[in-house]
């Protein structure tokens, strides 16, 4: 059974196929105080949020069995992703659902904030006829500076350019080809904000963009600039914001979200030329019904093994291309739990090699799950290893992992090779998917071989000597174990010799230590693939 705790509101109907389900269970327990959260999460497989509940490293380290983080929504900054990563706890957001609806809220914002119209409501509410006191700008032929082009800001420059209005925009990963698809100037930051009359922030929080905007930018821009900030709290300094004002820099201001929420404290609440909302940008019956959605799919994908995206702390392949590469997912643990199981000593290098067709494709994934192959086996019980936490483990643990992608053609459509590089030898394999024939493993430390990695399996390296394998087989025979498959490689007569032996069952490692006494065996490895 898998616990869901959903500590935030969350669209009921978004998550009717997860209560559906006989194996999922979900407990919404909402306006949870942290005390309360540390003390129940410990129970939780999965924890449903908003940006609301603060996914701190303290809550992670209490959700002994937590798997996945469903975030209905964009930002992630209110959940601890480092400390999610390391634990392999995967992050899934809702990147699509809340953008048409964030968009919308920020240009309300920016015509509010222009005509003075909350302003002018609360005045004439209280009885208040104030025609003079309100004279707007209009939003005809100004220039709109966006921070930010992504989902939502380039939605903001479609309703912009509606109005026109002349859209500049600053974002460092934006392509001048993306740029000229919008139909959109690209400028420095400097640039953008000099010009702009209006200013709309809309990055996620990071820490590049903490303080993007603060008092020497608020000292570039031209005297009357207008703020928006619908994106997060902190990207655009409060403070300096404040006295921007005050200064008259900033002839009005429109925040949706705060470095603080609630902003209780914060003197930008009061401030007669701000307009306030409390963190609604996402918050319309569509968004929330379009993320629950999305969320909950994505989780129930991820619980039930099925391929999943939106994972922010690990690459998500579109469908497709995880049907491509799926095959050598299972390839890849394989190699990396069978070289695991048959190297001595500490892990010092790992090194995986892709050519053939193969590298063209997202490899990020296979090379992840032959680091998690290699790890479960060497961290054993110290902790769950996943795609997740892989490469962080591996890095924590001073592993140097190299992934490289060759054109060198080795007679196979796609070859995946790993080198493995301890304080005490070095050991490599090379694998492939043989259409039709699933997973091979085609070489072995130099030994060309065609291995079916799968089930219990034997690694003999002995010296091609007459007799080594029937003694290995009477000494199996007679524990009643029974040899499947076999498989034998050399590379000279009376040389190096490797044997697969393919069991039904395991062996007992008595009868392991009693084999490797057999003369010309030099090393006897148990595997379980
Ligand atoms: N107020 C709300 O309720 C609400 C709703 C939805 C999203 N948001 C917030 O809006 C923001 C944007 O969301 P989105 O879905 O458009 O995200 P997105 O990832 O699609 O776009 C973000 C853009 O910011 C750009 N960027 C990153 N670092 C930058 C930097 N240093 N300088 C300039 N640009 C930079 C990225 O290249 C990207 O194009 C996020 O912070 C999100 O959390 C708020
Ligand atoms: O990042 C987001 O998706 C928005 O800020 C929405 O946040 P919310 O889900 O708490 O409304």
């Amino acid at each position: 059974m898998h616990k869901i705790l959903v500590s935030d509101p969350i669209s009921e109907v978004g998550l009717t196929k997860l209560r559906e389900a006989a194996d999922i269970q979900i407990d919404v327990k909402t306006d949870l105080s942290q005390t309360e959260l540390l003390e129940i999460i410990g129970d939780y497989q999965g924890l449903f949020v908003r940006s609301q509940t603060k996914v701190t490293a303290e809550v992670l380290a209490a959700a002994k069995q937590l798997k996945v983080i469903g975030r209905a929504g964009v930002g992630v900054d209110n959940i601890d992703v480092k400390a999610a990563t390391e634990r392999g706890i995967v992050v899934i957001n809702a990147p699509d659902g809340n953008t048409i609806s964030a968009a919308e809220h920020s240009f309300a914002m920016l015509i509010a904030m222009a005509r003075w119209i909350p302003q002018a409501h609360q005045d004439l509410k209280q009885g208040e006829w104030n025609r003079k006191k309100y004279v707007g700008v209009e939003l005809n032929r100004k220039v709109l500076g966006i921070v930010g082009m992504g989902r939502i800001g380039s939605e903001v420059a479609k309703r912009a350019k509606a109005f026109n209005m002349n859209v500049i925009c600053y974002d460092p990963y934006l392509t001048s080809e993306r740029a000229e698809q919008l139909g959109i100037a690209l400028g420095t930051l400097e640039e953008v904000i000099k010009q702009a009359d209006f200013i709309t922030v809309h990055t996620p929080l990071t820490k590049e963009t903490k303080y993007l905007i603060d008092t020497p930018q608020f000292f570039m821009m031209k005297k009357g600039v207008r703020i928006i900030n619908c994106a997060r709290g902190g990207i655009i300094r409060e403070e300096a914001l404040l006295d921007a004002l005050d200064k008259g820099i900033v002839a009005g201001a429109a925040l949706d979200v705060y470095e603080q929420e609630p902003p209780m404290e914060s003197p930008l609440r009061q401030h007669p030329k701000v307009v306030t909302t409390p963190h609604l940008g996402a918050s319309t019956e569509e968004a929330q019904l379009n993320v629950a959605i999305d969320v909950a799919e994505e989780v129930y994908h991820f619980l039930k093994n099925e391929p999943f995206r939106n994972a922010v702390n690990m690459p998500s392949l579109p469908l497709d291309m995880l049907n491509h590469v799926r095959p050598y997912l299972q390839l890849a643990e394989r190699m990396g739990r069978l070289v695991a199981n048959v190297i001595l000593g500490a892990i010092e290098k790992i090194e995986i090699t892709y050519s053939g067709d193969i590298i063209d494709k997202e490899i990020d994934i296979i090379t992840r799950t032959v680091l998690k192959g290699i790890l479960s086996v060497h961290l054993g019980s110290v902790g769950e290893v996943n795609d997740v936490n892989a490469p962080i483990l591996a890095k924590s643990r001073g592993i140097a992992v190299v992934e490289s992608r060759s054109n060198k053609s080795h007679g196979f459509t796609n070859l995946v090779t790993v080198n493995v590089k301890t304080n005490h030898e070095e050991k490599h394999l090379a694998g492939t998917v043989l259409n039709g024939y699933g997973a091979r493993i085609v070489n072995y430390n130099g030994f060309t071989v065609d291995l079916s990695p799968e089930g219990n399996i034997l690694v003999m390296e002995h010296i091609d000597q007459p007799g080594i394998i029937g003694r290995i087989g009477t000494a199996l025979g007679n524990a009643r174990v029974n040899i499947a498959t076999m498989q034998v490689g050399r590379n000279q007569v009376g040389g190096k010799a490797i044997a697969f032996l393919g069991i039904d069952h395991p062996v007992e490692n008595e009868l392991i230590d009693k084999i490797k006494f057999v003369q010309g065996v030099q090393n006897l490895f148990q595997v379980d693939l």
